[in-house]
Formats: structure tokens, C-alpha cells, sequence
């Protein structure tokens, strides 16, 4: 990874012809001075790190065992409680509870519609000029790509956030031209697996070998731009369906005692929007990033060994930097850290400064999973209190 380097020598380092016109137009829009949108300075001050928390409903499989189809019993507005049984020193059981709050709690019949109208101020916010970063979170199986990309083969109505963030951006684009607003939006997609960067739009992935993808961050506008990762001009739902089908073919995927499709990396697609205003001469710079998190599975339960043990130890630890650096925003710290992974110095510029972040933590519905769901709801609660 290397430092922050100015818009000289991005352009030295930049090899595509649309990297080297966004960084032509940062070094334009540098002369001028950037006209700060009043939401920016508005939402300075306010939280701007969200956590929601969603529960999938049990697959077709599972339900064969319904005796382990137990948890959530309760979930609720802002609220989601995990019960079990403790015995006292007399031996009597008695049922206790222990209680979560974050920003919202989605329970297992909650649809990707309704998700999705949950994280439009984020995605609206970035075309106004700022940047943005969704998580998912969650031990493997529990729901997390659903969320981003949806199942399989998606319908409209199951399609997940990617495709409806991407079209809500289509669409606002394209009604801000009739007061002036002329956008060029462009995407890359990108996975860390084992703390290096490999990109998803490649044709041929086995060529990355010897390819040194570079994080290049423009402090300026608060860019950030993956070096020689491809990136598509993102002009038409067809272009963003190639995008999607070709991220998913190319996505690492090991099979783990937990899921046969777990996927071990972390998944980011980056949607970069730069709008210039042709009456004003204004201009708007924003970046969405939507990050599939690997699954935060513990060694021991997943099962890993040799290359898997690898794996699990490279994710478990950039999710800890994770957390550490989200803390150290939330409590404003003077230093942080975010050159510990390269998911964080990737995230960099979409994770401080008046940046709008939202994780969503995913639970499974299973009561063989309540060891990983407490997990993931203590490092999410965490998150949240910070
Ligand atoms: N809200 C939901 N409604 C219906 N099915 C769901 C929902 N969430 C997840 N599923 C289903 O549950 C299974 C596991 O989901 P998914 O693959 O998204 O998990 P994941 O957390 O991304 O796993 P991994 O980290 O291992 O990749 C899939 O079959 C998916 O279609």
C-alpha cells in the first residue's frame, strides 16, 4: 500500500483512460474551489455511523429441523433479545435475557424493499456530493450477500441493495438535469482476500498474478481509486448487469464446514459519481462503497485448517482493525490507524470525516448458530456504542 499521493502523481501512476479523466477532473476541480453542499456541514456533527441489524427467516433445508428453528424470540423496533436458560445455585432454570439496541432491527419477514428504503438517505447523500459506506456483517450463512446482491437468480422483488443503489443513483441523475447537472458514474469491484486486493472485473483473474493493485487516495476530493483494477463506466443497467455477473463469478468462494458457498474475502464495489452543474459550475464528488464482509466465523467452529485456518485468521483480523478504526471515528480519536488492513486503508476516505456508515449486522434464525449470533451481536454492539 502506499501514501497518499497528489494529483502529479496520480497521474503517473494511473494507467486506465477513465482513472486518468477522473483524476483530470479532480485536478480541475482543484483550481476552483469546491462549493461545500450545506448537507455536508449539517451532518458534521450528528452520528454519522449507523448500525441496523437484520434476521434472515430459515432456508427450505433447515426447516426439516425445526426444533433448531428457534432464535429470535424476540425482535422489535431498536431492540433484539437473546434468551437462554440458566440454572441457579439450587439447580432451578430459569429463562434470562440478554438485550441489544442498535438503529433498527429488522426481523426475519422484513423484505429487501424495505431494507433497501432504509439506506436511500446514504445513497441520495452521495450524489449530493459526499461519500458512503454499507456493511454487511455476519458469520457465514446469515444473509449477508442476500442483503447486497440478493439470491441467485433475483427477481425485482428480491434483488438486493447494489442493484437498487445503483439504479436509485440512475434515476437521480437523471432528474437533476434538468436543473444543470451533468454525471459521469464509474465502478470498480474489488475483493481483499487474505489482505490482498484482486479485481472482480477482471476477464482473466489467474493473469493478477505479479499485478500490485494500489489503493490511491486523492485527500482533495476524497477519492479513492484501486490502480490497474478495471473500471466501468457505469452508463446503463445492462453495463451494471455485466458488472454484478461478473464480480460474482469471479468472487473467492471456499467451501467451510458452514456454508458450501461461504465466501472468504471481502467483497467491495466502489461507486464513484462526479457531477458537474453547467449553469452554476458547481461540482459534486461522491463515492458509495458496498462492502460484503467475509463471514466472521470462529476458527473453531468453522473447522479450518492449512490454507482455510489462513484465510479465517486474515479476516478475523482486518474485522477487528475494522471495529478499532470505527471505534476510534465514533470517539473522535486523534489518531487512527487505518493502515492496519487493507480493507480499512481502502475504506479510508468513506469512513471518517462527514462520511455516512452504516453496518448492517445479519443473524441466522438457528438456535445451533447462538454462539456466532452473540458474537456478532457483541462486536456489533460495540460498533454502536463507541
Ligand atoms: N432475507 C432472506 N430471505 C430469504 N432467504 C435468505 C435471506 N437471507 C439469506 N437467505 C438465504 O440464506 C442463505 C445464506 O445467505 P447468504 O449466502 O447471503 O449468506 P452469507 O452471510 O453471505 O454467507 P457467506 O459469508 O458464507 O458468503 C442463502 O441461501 C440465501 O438465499
Amino acid at each position: 500500500m502506499n501514501a497518499n499521493l497528489n494529483s502529479e502523481e496520480l497521474n503517473k501512476n494511473v494507467t486506465s483512460r477513465s482513472h486518468k479523466k477522473i483524476i483530470n477532473n479532480h485536478s480541475k476541480l482543484n483550481k476552483k474551489p469546491v462549493k461545500e453542499h450545506p448537507r455536508r456541514n449539517l451532518n458534521e456533527h450528528k452520528g454519522n455511523i449507523k448500525v441496523f441489524c437484520r434476521v434472515r427467516p430459515p432456508v427450505l433445508s433447515e426447516c426439516e429441523d425445526i426444533a433448531d428453528i428457534r432464535f429470535p424470540p424476540y425482535s422489535y423496533g431498536k431492540k433484539i433479545s437473546l434468551a437462554s436458560i440458566k440454572r441457579n445455585y439450587w439447580g432451578v432454570e430459569r429463562e434470562s435475557f440478554k438485550e441489544y439496541k442498535f438503529d433498527k432491527v429488522f426481523g426475519a419477514s422484513a423484505t429487501q424493499e424495505e431494507i433497501f428504503n432504509n439506506v436511500t438517505p446514504i445513497v441520495q447523500s452521495v450524489v449530493d456530493g459526499s461519500n458512503g459506506c454499507i456493511f454487511a456483517y455476519g458469520q457465514t450463512c446469515s444473509g449477508k450477500t442476500y442483503t447486497m446482491q440478493g439470491p441467485q437468480d433475483p427477481t425485482i422483488y428480491n434483488e438486493g441493495m447494489i442493484p437498487r443503489a445503483v439504479r436509485q443513483i440512475f434515476n437521480h441523475v437523471n432528474e437533476l438535469k434538468s436543473q444543470g447537472w451533468e454525471y459521469e458514474i464509474e465502478g470498480q469491484f474489488i475483493e481483499i482476500y487474505n489482505d490482498n486486493i484482486r479485481d472482480l472485473l477482471s476477464e482473466d483473474p489467474s493473469n493478477h498474478r505479479g499485478l500490485k493493485f494500489r489503493t490511491i487516495h486523492d485527500e482533495q476530493t476524497g477519492t479513492t481509486i484501486v490502480n490497474k483494477a478495471k473500471t466501468v463506466n457505469l452508463d446503463s443497467v445492462a453495463t451494471l448487469n455485466w458488472v454484478l455477473q461478473m464480480a460474482a463469478k469471479n468472487r473467492a468462494v471456499a467451501s467451510t464446514k458452514s456454508n458450501a458457498n461461504s465466501s472468504r474475502s471481502h467483497s467491495i464495489f466502489m461507486v464513484r459519481l462526479m457531477g458537474t452543474n453547467t449553469i452554476t459550475g458547481e461540482n459534486r464528488i461522491g463515492t458509495l462503497n458496498l462492502v460484503d464482509l467475509a463471514g466472521s466465523e470462529r476458527l473453531s467452529k468453522s473447522g479450518s485448517q492449512g490454507d482455510q485456518l489462513q484465510e479465517a485468521r486474515y479476516i478475523n483480523s482486518s474485522l477487528s482493525h475494522l471495529k478499532t478504526v470505527i471505534q476510534g471515528i465514533k470517539e473522535k480519536s486523534d489518531h487512527i490507524n487505518f493502515r492496519n488492513s487493507t480493507l480499512t486503508w481502502l475504506l479510508k476516505n468513506s469512513l471518517r470525516g462527514n462520511a455516512k456508515v452504516l453496518m448492517f449486522v445479519h443473524i441466522s434464525p438457528l438456535e445451533s448458530a447462538r454462539a456466532e449470533t452473540e458474537s456478532s451481536l457483541e462486536f456489533a454492539r460495540l460498533v454502536n456504542s463507541a
